[in-house]
């Protein structure tokens, strides 16, 4: 494999910029542009050259492989945060032969050795790109590798039914077919109902990863840019008298006590001759159809098509009508949010581990497989267990993760 380097830290200016390298050529690479480091694990500061071009002052680390993130030689130089250090390192480590790492190549590469399994990695994926507290708090489960001891543990007492079923095929006598031992079936329905609970939480979970979506839909001028205006507390959306101002959806990401939710403004609703306006408003009832949550406003605090268990009726213009909430003054705002929190709060209760299609997939496929009718040949029991077993290691990659790779680390940046 070759030996590859990324800068770490965002392009740009700062205190420091780090540099990291990895493979086989890490340590040589390293010794080249520092001279001697001789001991893993400890900081030097260093001066930096590329034959009699000094570089720069840094400091420079290096992990042994098998105590280093990817699981190989990896060396790591702390260099003044300018663009122009950095590139200068670089040209030095494409001379030597080096070449830059891809999105995500880091994390692969510790995948591969072993250094984290594939829920973990998937894991940090989501901790790089969380935006709020319970997203962090979610990912940070996944990436400290809870899914994988969940599968372990399962997969452990599937293992131990297993062998209770071979032996049973074993120690048979050619006639009289032994039964299977009842607690082959204990085991079994142990594991079952553990799958289903995981599976249940499937979908809270994975809507909180993904944040919630809030449409706010109306009569045209209800008033619904100007609240999501007075929510974003800037102008984020045109507002006029003009019936029909609002085509595209807009969107503003909020974080809503450390809920991830983005509210969309939409076209107001109403029959048009206008071709475009048209166009909008089947957008906004598309979009408030797949949201999470409605906040329907209009004068008169009425439902909109469309409505929902759950959604939020609210009155428009309360500065005008006495009652209600004011996108212009702010008036029930507050208390709008609150109530918005609440919804999404009560729905994320419900959240648990798996987060992740790929992950939930195999759980349905491990669960499918357990449905095992009693009298079932032993033989047949067997081949299904064998079946769950095999979906507890490929929900954590240990087998058929390659078709995934260039979904889960093309979405890390260049340098993790
Ligand atoms: N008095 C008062 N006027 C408001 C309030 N909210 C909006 N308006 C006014 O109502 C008009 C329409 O506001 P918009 O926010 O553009 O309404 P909209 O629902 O987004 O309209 P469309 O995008 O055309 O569907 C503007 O003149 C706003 O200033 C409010 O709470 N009180
Ligand atoms: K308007
Ligand atoms: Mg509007």
């Amino acid at each position: 494999m070759d030996t590859i380097f990324a800068e770490a830290t965002p392009p740009g200016r700062g205190g420091v910029s780090v540099i990291r390298v990895s493979g086989l050529r890490a340590r040589e690479a390293l010794e080249y542009l520092a001279g001697e480091v001789a001991e893993a694990r400890r900081g030097y500061l260093r001066t930096l050259r590329d034959g009699d071009d000094v570089i720069d002052q840094a400091l420079v680390i290096r992990f042994e492989q098998d105590a280093s993130f990817t699981g190989e030689s990896v060396a790591e130089l702390q260099l003044h945060g300018a663009p122009v250090i950095v590139q200068r390192v670089e040209t030095a480590l494409l001379s030597l032969g080096l070449r830059r790492a891809e999105a995500g190549e880091f994390t692969k590469r510790a995948f591969i050795n072993g250094r984290m399994d594939l829920a973990e990695a998937e894991g940090l994926s989501d901790l790089l790109a969380a935006e709020t507290e319970a997203q962090r708090k979610l990912a940070m489960r996944a990436t400290s590798g809870e899914i994988g001891q969940f599968s372990e543990r399962m997969r452990a007492l599937l293992i131990r039914a297993g062998a209770l079923v071979e032996a049973s095929i074993d120690f048979a006598d050619e006639d009289v077919p032994e039964d299977i031992p009842a607690e082959t079936f204990q085991l079994l329905a142990e594991v079952r109902a553990e799958l289903e609970r995981v599976l249940a939480q499937y979908p809270a979970t994975e809507r909180l990863r993904q944040g919630y979506e809030v449409a706010i839909i109306g009569p045209p001028n209800a008033g619904k840019s100007t609240l999501l205006n007075q929510i974003g507390k800037r102008k984020v959306a045109l507002v006029s008298d003009i019936a029909g101002t609002t085509r595209d959806v807009i969107e503003l990401r909020t974080d809503l006590k450390g809920l991830p939710v983005t509210f969309l403004d939409t076209a107001g609703l109403r029959e048009s001759d206008d071709q475009v306006e048209a166009m909008g408003v089947a957008l906004a009832q598309e979009r408030a159809d797949a949201a999470d949550l409605r906040i329907h406003l209009s004068p008169d605090g009425g439902k909109q098509a469309g409505f929902r268990d759950g959604d939020l009726l609210v009155r428009a213009k309360s500065d005008l009508s006495g009652a209600g909430i004011s996108g212009l003054t702010g008036e029930g705002v507050a208390d709008l949010l609150e109530s918005v929190y609440s919804v999404l709060r009560m729905r994320s209760s419900g959240v648990g581990l798996v987060s992740h299609l790929r992950q939930a997939d195999a759980l349905r496929r491990a669960v499918s497989s357990l449905e095992i009718e009693r009298g079932l040949l032993p033989e047949f029991v067997a081949e299904k267990i064998r079946q769950a077993i095999h979906e507890m290691s490929s929900m954590v990659g240990k087998i058929g993760a390659e078709e995934y790779f260039d979904e889960i680390f093309s979405s890390f940046c260049i340098g993790k």
